[in-house]
């Protein structure tokens, strides 16, 4: 436990390298900085399997902590003390030793439509998904994405686009480049300055958003008492109750950033959280919707709920079409296991040390 006399310490703040991620790390460093102005607060930034691995297609590649796992290496050797991430890019279980001590006010979660500079359809604008003719490419690579936009869009053609937000707004708007439209979260071009670039958000019933959308989270040691009082500082209880319901749903439906798991959620004056959740099959042919709500008052009443949401989508008809992805990504990814493995490797070496665990 810190105690009041103890002198002020510094902490490293870490995240991927990404324009996204540093200017995300400085909007809690900004914010530490200014409540706790007798500390100190560096960064220091690194690329992570996601980062590393820009051929394969996100859903293929599986793991739930493409973006996480070589960071949490360096915050369980004490080399780092806080992980800035996207809330929504953190597995829902997370190695022993580390733990969420912070979520902080959550930007629109909504997708947003981001239509090809320039790009004209029979003379007029592109206003919507609505506007696009049939076969227009429309580059994401998100299957919670492709599988709810085919149930409406089943004329338009959903394919792949990686690398950072700025690479896949150049990709967009290249007059050779195959895509239309682009649909990304609107929270991170938000913060990247691209806010201008949104044509349209994609709003439920069509487009459900991914648990955590919009939020960011610090990652801490789960023993580090002096962080978490800091991180605490830093939590938006809305924003915290919301996505702790939301994470539990998708906790107990097994399900990562890559699953078909949709979500939207609100939190009204009196206390009442109403949090909605989707599953979709691949190709969009099922899909299972559900609300819960309730009165709470604690992130744990929060989670409970979640937690009911998920039993619902389950038992009318979730497990079958989760059971189909897992299926699906077993067969396409046979055999192609080799990069997930090394990663598995550094990070138990680092959990096998004494004292890493609580
Ligand atoms: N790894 C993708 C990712 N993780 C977080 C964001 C945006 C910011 C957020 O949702 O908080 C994005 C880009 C996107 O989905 O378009």
């Amino acid at each position: 436990m810190a105690s009041t006399d103890s002198p002020p310490r510094s902490f490293v703040l870490a995240s991927r390298a990404s324009a996204l991620a540093q200017i995300q790390t400085h909007i809690v460093l900004d914010a530490l900085q200014a409540a706790f102005p007798a500390s100190t607060f560096s960064t220091s930034f690194m690329s992570t399997q996601g980062d590393k691995n820009q051929a394969q297609a996100l859903y293929l590649l599986g793991g739930k902590s493409l973006w996480t796992k070589e960071l949490e290496v360096a915050l369980l050797d004490g080399a780092v003390d806080m992980l800035v991430h996207s809330l929504k890019d953190v597995p829902t279980v997370l190695p022993p030793g580390c733990a969420v001590g912070a979520i902080l006010a959550r930007e629109d979660p909504a997708d947003s439509l981001v239509v090809k500079a320039g790009l004209r359809v029979d003379g007029r604008a592109v206003a919507s998904l609505d506007d696009l003719p049939k076969a227009a490419v429309v580059g994401t690579s998100s299957v919670r994405r492709v599988a709810q936009l085919k149930r409406k869009y089943p004329h338009l053609i959903f394919k792949d686009v990686r690398g950072n937000l700025n690479t896949r707004l150049a990709k967009l708007d290249d007059p050779e480049g195959p895509y239309a439209a682009l649909i990304l979260a609107k929270a991170g071009l938000v913060r990247l300055g691209f806010g201008a670039r949104v044509t349209a958000d994609i709003l439920p019933p069509t487009l459900y958003h991914a648990v955590g959308q919009g939020a960011l989270a610090v990652e801490i040691r789960a023993d580090d008492e002096a962080a978490r009082a800091l991180c605490e500082a830093l939590t938006h209880r809305p924003t915290q109750w919301k996505c702790v319901a939301e994470r539990a749903c998708l906790r107990v439906l097994e399900g990562g950033c890559s699953v078909p798991v949709g979500v939207h959620s609100e939190l009204d004056e009196s206390g009442k959280l109403t949090v909605v959740g989707t599953i979709t099959a691949i190709d969009g042919a099922l899909h299972v919707e559900h609300e819960v709500a309730g009165i709470v008052r604690s992130a744990e009443e929060a989670e409970a709920l979640g937690a009911q949401l998920a039993k619902v989508l389950i038992e009318t008809g979730g497990r079958e079409i989760l059971d189909a992805v897992t299926k699906d990504r077993e067969s396409r990814t046979a055999g192609s296991g080799e990069k997930t493995d090394v990663e598995v490797h550094k990070i138990e070496a680092v959990m096998e040390q004494p004292g890493s665990a609580v």
